[in-house]
């Protein structure tokens, strides 16, 4: 059994070595002389998964690591009788990790609270859904934008969850994507904000896309950066990655390239998944737990003492475990090095560990203590001795 397993997924060997012979190669370089005397291709986002890599292969299974699957043809898959698993929520945590941490950076760096604004979450899935629970948990002002769900959903009493988008335009400080790549069907997300939507938004708003980078019109989003220069744009998926556009890289306030979730926790539950999608299908007993793979936290413990003001300490903490102005000049200094696509690869393919906010423990002294459950609501785990 030959399984082909892209180079950023860690903990390849352990756990797929103990069900074939793994062949590791960067996701660029999976191609369909590659694949063609594979049985297992497990893959990450950059691998296009469509007929032209399956075709004439002995393929049997495909997994990604990943939460997206816009990358993968399934039906393409499915015609070649090719089983398919993706990693739902595999790095959802992560991601509203990064939301946060992102935040409290912009709001330090303008001069607000994080807690006075009202946020806007498009697309209220495993992402979504997680940062509208710890936002709403910190006692923020949300609204939810999330047409499939809504149709779904709709209550009998006619109460709605669910507002339309453009009433989040009207009506948020902030907007965040959250949203998969779709480009069919009456909810497709591609350029879901276009031109006129971006004109739309009212002076000061936040823009913050962590789903994917062609749900937002490029193009449209650097004009209005490059000429009004009134609004704030939070980006950390592009179109055309990884050749992104670095004119709106440098309008954007934070840039960074497509890892919102590249907690370590985030991508062993991503290889995990498809460590017991794979056994499953090959009907063996997955015998790996997901505990077994990851290790102690870098920084497990963090002490504060009186005298810190509720969001200063959310800041200290969140950035003890992930400072997203390391990503954000990475990305910079990568592309300068090394030209824009080959930096934006080279900042994904090198990157440094990162653990989960849930990683670091919070004692809480004197009058500190009062801020065990804001701390608690932003995903910490707080002890009060
Ligand atoms: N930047 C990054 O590193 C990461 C990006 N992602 C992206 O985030 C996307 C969302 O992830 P999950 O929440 O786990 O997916 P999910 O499938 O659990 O949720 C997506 C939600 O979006 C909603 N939706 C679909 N069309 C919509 C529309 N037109 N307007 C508003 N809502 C719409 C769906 O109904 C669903 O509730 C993924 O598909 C992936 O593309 C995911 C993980 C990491
Ligand atoms: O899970 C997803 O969906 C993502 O966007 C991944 O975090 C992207 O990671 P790579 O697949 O590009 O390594």
């Amino acid at each position: 059994m030959r399984i082909i397993v892209d180079a950023n997924v860690p903990a390849a060997e352990t756990c797929f070595g103990a069900l074939g012979e793994v062949v590791r190669l960067p996701g660029r370089e999976i191609d369909a002389a590659v694949v063609r005397h594979a049985d297992a291709l497990v893959v990450r986002s950059i691998t296009r998964v469509d007929e032209a890599l399956v075709a004439g292969s002995r393929l049997r299974f495909v997994g990604t690591c990943t939460i997206g699957t816009d990358h993968v043809d399934q039906a393409a898959l499915a015609r070649h009788g090719i089983a398919f698993a993706s990693a739902p929520g595999c790095n959802a945590e992560a991601v509203v990790d990064y939301v946060l941490v992102s935040l409290l950076t912009l709001a330090e760096r303008q001069g607000w609270l994080l807690g006075k604004r009202r946020i806007g979450i498009v697309g209220v899935g495993n992402v979504g859904g997680r940062l509208l629970s710890r936002l709403s948990a910190l006692g923020i002002e949300c609204l939810a934008c999330d047409p499939p769900r809504a149709e779904r959903e709709a209550a009998p009493d006619g109460a709605k969850a669910f507002s339309d988008l453009d009433t989040l335009i009207d009506e948020c400080d902030v907007l965040c994507l959250h949203t998969p790549l779709t480009r069919e069907g009456p909810h497709a997300t591609h350029h879901l904000l276009g031109a006129q939507r971006i004109a739309e938004l009212a002076p000061g708003t936040v823009l913050l896309n962590a789903g994917r980078g062609p749900c937002v019109d490029g193009l449209a989003l650097r004009q209005r950066l490059a000429g009004q220069g009134d609004i704030a744009a939070v980006l950390d998926v592009w179109e055309r990655e990884p050749g992104i556009d670095a004119a709106l890289r440098d309008l954007a306030t934070l840039a960074t390239p497509h890892i919102a979730g590249y907690s370590l926790d985030g991508k062993l539950r991503g290889t995990h998944q498809i460590y017991n999608a794979l056994s499953h299908h090959l009907g063996q007993p997955a015998q790996l737990a997901l505990s077994e793979l990851l290790p102690a936290p870098p920084v497990a413990r963090l002490e504060l003492g009186e005298g810190i003001a509720p969001e200063e300490a959310l800041r200290l903490c969140a950035r003890a475990v992930y400072d997203v102005r390391r990503d954000h000049d990475s990305l910079r200094r990568e592309a300068g090095r090394q030209g824009i696509a080959k930096g934006f690869d080279a900042c994904r393919a090198d990157y440094p560990l990162r653990r989960e906010f849930v990683t670091l423990a919070v004692g809480l002294h004197g009058k500190a203590r009062e801020l065990a459950p804001l701390l608690r609501a932003a995903g910490f785990a707080v002890s009060e001795p």
